[in-house]
């Protein structure tokens, strides 16, 4: 690692740190209290809004875990190879049936994986050591204890034990738990609703034919992306040109219908960059203007009187990205509801490459983490690191983090990483 000692410029000092716009971002953001029920069909990447628990038992009844024979454990105990002890076969009990009958001393009944265990047996020896002869069984080898192979009632949860707390994101396990609580509904957090809009006068869609001095609004796609992978409701609002008046108009719709508003572009200093002038006059508190970071720069922010917060992203495609990954996401976790500390993912990896920043913001570099013999490994993107180039970005699962005063992170270096869920 090399470090530099620098001259605070004018510019630098009005900017604010990473760490300190993260913490004015988390201070907007309050965690949304409306909640809704959905059917569990629907419950996937929702947030649980009430802690779930259950009148049943974990499991709901005394099973079996193999398949074999039910017995009564001191009947068996002694048994082996040279008096091995045999018992009569009295009841086939396969998974799904309710056994009324009781096991007596001296009988077995035959039973499988996941079958309800009749009153009088308390062990399960699994069929490998055992051998059927017409209807009796020759116990070959003892169980190792008592209550072998069996799945007790309530051994893993009791009824009315909390199963799944209230602020956690249900994926494919919380999806079982639930299921199995014969929770067909469930309460969850209604989700953000996030507005997009993208502003520029060279922008077109994908669908459009491309002339000279144009480029594709690819933001658009990136940031709507974004928003579903995170549990948002996103609301595309279109591409606006630069013309403030209508940029005020559309700002206006935004705010007052999304809990965030992300917009790109028009957020530097040109003469075409309005954002930040419109959001004072519509009444926004401007809570960010600028972060030393690279990329993600110009970043604004503003919270309007509605609670609604609005992010200025830059209009540059990997500035967009990287400010979204480094403060969007922990602001929406936050309003989703999900509970937890809102710190971003810090990955401690070894450097594949060389990285290299002018030390003058603290610089995020994107490329591929991997986990290789349990260490994690980072290796950069191919080409170039240009802010523009969104085309390298794909892929990019980890951003490398060199502080302000660090430019060189060299070959086999230990470097911080954002880690990008994806
Ligand atoms: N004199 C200075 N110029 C710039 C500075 C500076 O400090 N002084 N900062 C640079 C940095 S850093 C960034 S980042 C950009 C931010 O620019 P804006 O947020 O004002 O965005 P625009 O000027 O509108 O566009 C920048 C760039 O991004 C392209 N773009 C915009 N929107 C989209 C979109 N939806 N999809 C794809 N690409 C988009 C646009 O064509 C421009 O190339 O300012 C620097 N300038
Ligand atoms: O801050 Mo800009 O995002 O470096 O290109
Ligand atoms: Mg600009």
């Amino acid at each position: 690692m090399v470090q530099i000692s620098i001259n605070l410029t004018h510019e630098i000092m009005t900017m604010i740190s990473v760490q300190e716009a993260q913490t004015i971002i988390l201070q907007l953001v309050e965690s949304l209290q409306e909640k809704e029920v959905i059917s569990l069909d629907e419950a996937m990447g929702r947030i649980l809004a009430q802690p779930v628990s259950s009148s049943l038992n974990f499991p709901y009844w005394d099973n079996s875990a193999m398949d074999g024979y039910g017995v009564r454990f001191e009947d068996v105990n002694q048994s082996n190879l040279d008096y091995p002890i045999i018992l009569d076969i009295v009841a086939e009990i396969p998974a799904g049936i309710h056994p009324k009958l009781s096991i007596q001393s001296g009988e077995a009944c035959r039973i499988f994986t996941g079958a309800m265990l009749p009153n009088g047996v308390d062990t399960i020896v699994m069929q490998e050591n055992t051998r059927p002869e017409e209807n009796k069984v020759i116990i070959l080898s003892p169980p190792n204890y008592l209550g072998e192979f069996v799945r007790k009632q309530g051994i893993f949860y009791q009824a009315g034990t909390i199963l799944l707390n209230s602020g956690i994101k249900i994926n494919e396990s919380e999806m079982a738990v639930l299921a199995t609580a014969q929770c067909s509904t469930v309460r969850v957090y209604r989700r953000p609703r996030v507005a997009i809009l993208s502003t520029g006068n060279e922008l077109i869609t994908p669908a459009e034919r491309l002339q000279p001095g144009q480029i594709v609004d690819s933001n658009q796609y990136a940031l709507k992306a974004f928003i579903l992978k995170n549990g948002g409701v996103p609301i595309t609002l279109g591409i606006i040109r630069d013309e403030p008046e209508m940029i005020k108009q559309k700002i206006l719709e935004a705010i007052n219908t999304a809990d965030i508003v992300l917009s790109t572009g028009g957020v530097s200093v040109g003469d075409y960059d309005y954002i930040e002038t419109i959001l004072a006059e519509l009444g926004g508190e401007i809570k960010i203007s600028g972060v030393a970071m690279k990329p993600g720069k110009p970043l604004t922010v503003a919270k309007f009187d509605n609670g609604c917060i609005y992010f200025g992203l830059p209009g540059n495609p990997v500035s967009a990205l990287v400010s979204c990954w480094r403060f969007v996401q922990l602001a929406l976790d936050k309003l989703s509801g999900i509970k937890g500390d809102y710190e971003p993912k810090l990955i401690t990896a070894t450097s594949a490459d060389e990285l290299s920043s002018n030390g003058r913001r603290e610089t995020y570099i994107w490329g591929q983490l991997k986990l290789i013999n349990g260490e994690f490994l980072f290796t950069l993107a191919e080409g170039s690191q240009n802010s523009a180039n969104l085309i390298n970005l794909a892929s990019t699962n980890g951003l490398a983090i060199l502080p302000i005063g660090v430019t060189t992170i060299h070959q086999g270096d230990i470097v911080t990483v954002l880690s990008i869920s994806r």
